[in-house]
């Protein structure tokens, strides 16, 4: 069962389970991201947001999160590759970060979207 094509899957989500655990307790930036979900899906259920609306919220919310963590990869690989500090290094971090910066702007936007309406109608 151990080597198996499903305990193979199986042990995989657990090192996934492991790793998305490890973000929420270090990652200080994920922390907040996940407080900021906790708080939109919070007003979610106070607006009585639509179906689309919540499947855009949560959409959102998970690219941005996801990236992040991939972000804290990019870093935590780049350290351990080039511990000093290098122009190469510093632009490698720069773009994951901006790939972050992306999907943040989007959920702002998507935010916007669902929410103005509610707050002012
Ligand atoms: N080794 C390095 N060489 C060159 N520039 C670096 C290096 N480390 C960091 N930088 C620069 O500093 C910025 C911040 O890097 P850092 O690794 O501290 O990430 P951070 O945004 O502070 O994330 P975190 O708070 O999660 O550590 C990078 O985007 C990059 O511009």
């Amino acid at each position: 069962m151990r080597d198996s094509f499903l305990g193979k899957r199986i042990r995989g989500g657990g090192y996934a389970m492991k790793g998305a655990w490890l973000l929420l307790r270090h990652e200080p930036s994920v922390q907040v991201q996940f407080v900021i979900a906790v708080g939109v899906t919070i007003a979610g259920f106070y607006f009585d947001i639509s179906k689309t609306e919540w499947m855009f919220q949560f959409t959102a919310i998970g690219l941005v999160m996801g990236c992040e963590g991939l972000n804290t990869a990019v870093e935590a690989m780049a350290d351990f590759v080039h511990p000093d500090f290098h122009s190469k290094i510093g632009h490698i971090k720069d773009v994951a970060a901006g790939a972050v910066f992306f999907t943040a702007v989007i959920a702002v936007i998507i935010a916007g979207f669902i929410y103005l309406p509610y707050i002012f109608p």
